[in-house]
């Protein structure tokens, strides 16, 4: 029972908490205004002398808008997963006979004209403007901010350890790296959003795609190197067969 436990929220909470960051990477090289708006915000709020510790990000609501706005540009599972209705229900004239098979819509709700103004397009600000990030006058009954994570009983029980994860994440990479696209061209104007741009499976991340990640100054990679070093131990325990010891010392010489 416990290995069933750990493979399911193993197989559960990696290829999602992956697959999101990696179209985090790719919205953030598609849009450097936002990029350099979150790291003036970073700059102001952490500095260059520390790494960003989990606590800064309430102080950060530009960088808590960009991760929301990544869920919802590019919902990480778009119909969650099959529910079955335990009891006779009739919703809007509808009739559902009980162990009817429904599925939740999160991406049409995402991207609904009714709710957002122009949800094809991604702004974080979107989500300084209103809680949900919903235009003006739209009707929220019913709406929560984490509907990415599902609904009801089976709602995803990862999504405390996926929320950390993600902004611990969100916030080093940008306090630490400058991203950018490789044309260099086509700002906000071409992240892929069709079926055909992405891998498939439950959690689908995009395709591989280009762009170029650099420390923003030595004094950003000196500190990253340094954590790096400092969580040496903790590596070594999970990735003693991959090439950790080879950056590590290469970077103790
Ligand atoms: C970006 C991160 C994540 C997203 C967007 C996400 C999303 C979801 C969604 C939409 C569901 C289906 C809920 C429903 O049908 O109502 C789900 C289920 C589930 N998630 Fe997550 N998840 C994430 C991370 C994680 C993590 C980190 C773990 C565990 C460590 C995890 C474990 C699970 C499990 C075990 C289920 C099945 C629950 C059940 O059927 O009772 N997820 N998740």
């Amino acid at each position: 029972m416990i290995a069933y436990l750990g493979g399911v929220s193993l197989e559960g909470g990696a290829s999602t908490t992956a697959t999101f960051l990696h179209r985090f990477i790719l919205c953030i090289s598609r849009h450097p205004r936002v990029q350099a708006r979150a790291q003036k915000d970073l700059d102001a709020v952490v500095g260059k002398d520390r790494m960003p510790q989990m606590d800064d990000i309430t102080q950060l609501p530009y960088i808590e808008a960009i991760i929301k706005e990544v869920h919802r540009f590019y919902t990480t599972s778009a119909l969650a997963i099959p529910h079955a209705t335990s009891t006779d229900e009739s919703v809007e004239g509808y009739f559902i006979p009980t162990g009817s098979i429904v599925f939740m819509n999160i991406f049409g709700i995402y991207h609904s004209e009714e709710l957002y103004d122009d949800p094809l397009v991604f702004r974080p600000e979107r989500f300084l403007e209103s809680e949900f990030g919903t235009k003006s006058g739209a009707d929220t009954a019913g709406l929560r901010g984490d509907l990415h994570f599902g609904s009801g009983r089976r709602i995803c029980p990862g999504s405390h350890l996926a929320n950390n994860a993600i902004n611990m994440n969100a916030l080093n990479i940008l306090w630490g790296f400058d991203i950018t696209h490789v044309s260099g061209e086509n700002e906000g104007r071409d992240l892929p959003i069709t079926p055909e741009d992405f891998t498939s499976g439950m959690a689908p991340g995009p395709k591989p795609f280009k762009c170029n990640i650099k420390p923003r100054s030595e004094r950003h990679a000196a500190l990253i190197r340094k954590a790096f070093s400092e969580a040496r131990s903790i590596f070594r325990m999970f990735e003693h067969e991959l090439a950790v010891d080879e950056f590590i010392s290469a970077e103790e010489e």
